[in-house]
């Protein structure tokens, strides 16, 4: 799931701890967060290590808080105009939402068993249905000619994989079954599964953590209304905390109430701290959140920022100063700047990706809501867009649902089985 390079992780544990286990320590923050936030990871109360006024200074550029205290104040009594929510009645993922992030202590423990592994590629494969139907449909009862290439490529156009990845695809396929004289229709769908593997296998990486010495791995969240943004934010949060890993939260987004309420609730639910701020500058609650992740000792800092549409310029310059001021509190940083891109939107998604990347050089991907669509297919599309431009952007993570363990690493040779399987 991560590829965890800090020294802390060492020893006791794999650095890179494999998906199917369940032998990991127990997380400090997660499996108890009903409980209350632990000292180490006590919700911040939003004011007791930082100065609201200093934040909230429409800062040119950089907007430096004093240093925060190194240990966070024990009692997390919530300021006046703090923005820590209290543990409100409503699902951060909306009233549908069928897991809580308070999930107990078995559930984290069994959270990466060889069963829920099998239980997630159910999942993805049921989410991917829709895109996969109208693929796997064109094999049924076909004979290997002209006409079974000519339907795949209508089907992989409408799944919108583009028109130069589909002719990669089918160029690549029509090969391979040349190659190993395919006789039946169901052979050659077994080899478009490997076709569509390798060609996706570039977008698959795992999401480091602690790879820039002492400090936090910073991750910068980017992407239009309702992508899934903070939603995200919260599963990814649940994933760390489960791996042991201790998380800060920065609610970058500080116009809107809602949004920083939902990020409050999830990082309430898993116990970790959160740095927030009504009004004021994006830049300057960013450029705290950092300065707190890095006195804390964090392993990961997370900064969700309001959705914005490339069209909007001056939010695509307010995105730019954000990635700036936090540069200024680390300069190593940030150390990821993620897109979340909402699967449903097929092509708007891959324009969605050129103009935030030409906007501030992403470094990867997130792809939510692939189930219940049919455009299942973009994610060739952004392989294509990746190779072409020679841009090392790889998709971190896929979401199949709203449950938490909906959210996963992607997997090249996962996804094009379930696809087409
Ligand atoms: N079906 C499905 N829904 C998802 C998935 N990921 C997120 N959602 C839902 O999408 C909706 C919007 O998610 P948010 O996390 O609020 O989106 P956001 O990008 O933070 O939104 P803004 O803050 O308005 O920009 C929520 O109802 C989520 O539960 C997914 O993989 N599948």
């Amino acid at each position: 799931m991560f590829r965890f390079l800090k020294q802390k992780f060492f020893g006791a544990r794999d650095a890179t701890p494999p998906a199917d286990t369940d032998s990991r320590p127990e997380p400090a923050g997660a499996a108890t967060p009903a409980a209350g936030p632990s000292a180490a990871d006590a919700v911040d109360p939003l004011g007791a290590d930082r100065t609201p006024s200093a934040a909230s200074q429409p800062a040119a550029d950089v907007a430096p808080a004093p240093a925060p205290a190194p240990a966070p104040a024990p009692a997390p009594a919530p300021a006046a105009g703090a923005a820590q929510p209290a543990a409100p009645a409503t699902d951060p993922a909306g009233p549908n939402h069928p897991p809580s992030p308070s999930a107990g202590p078995s559930e984290a423990k069994t959270h990466d068993s060889a069963a829920t592994r099998q239980g997630w590629l159910g999942r993805l494969a049921a989410g991917l249905r829709k895109t996969g139907q109208s693929l796997t449909s064109v094999f049924v009862g076909a004979r290997i000619d002209d006409a079974l290439y000519e339907e795949l490529e209508t089907a992989l156009l409408l799944a919108d994989a583009g028109t130069q990845a589909t002719a990669h695809l089918l160029q690549d396929l029509r090969r391979r079954v040349k190659a190993e004289r395919a006789g039946d229709a169901q052979q050659v769908r077994a080899l478009l599964i490997d076709v569509l593997a390798d060609w996706l296998r570039p977008l698959q990486k795992p999401l480091a953590v602690g790879a820039h010495g002492d400090g936090p791995s910073v991750w910068m969240v980017a992407g239009v209304n309702g992508a899934g943004k903070t939603t995200t934010i919260g599963k990814l949060t649940w994933h760390l905390a489960q791996h042991g890993a201790t998380v800060l939260l920065a609610a970058a987004d500080t116009f809107r109430a809602a949004a920083r309420e939902q990020l409050g609730v999830w990082a309430q639910r898993n116990g970790v701290d959160i740095v927030s701020q009504e009004g004021g500058d994006p830049a300057a609650v960013a450029f705290d959140a950092v300065s707190a992740g890095r006195a804390r000792g964090k392993d990961v800092v997370i900064v969700d920022t309001a959705g914005r549409l490339p069209t909007q310029l001056h939010l695509m310059e307010e995105l730019r100063k954000i990635k700036r001021v936090v540069q200024k509190a680390d300069p190593s940083a940030p150390h990821e700047v993620l897109l979340v891109i909402d699967g449903n939107t097929g092509q708007n998604a891959l324009a969605q990706v050129k103009a935030f990347d030409a906007a501030l050089q992403l470094t990867g991907l997130i792809v939510t809501k692939l189930d219940g669509t049919a455009k299942g297919g973009v994610l060739a599309a952004i392989a294509m867009w990746a190779r072409e431009n020679h841009r090392d952007v790889p998709v971190y993570f896929i979401g199949v649902g709203e449950k938490l363990e909906d959210l996963q690493p992607f997997d090249a040779r996962e996804f094009a089985t379930a696809l087409l399987g």
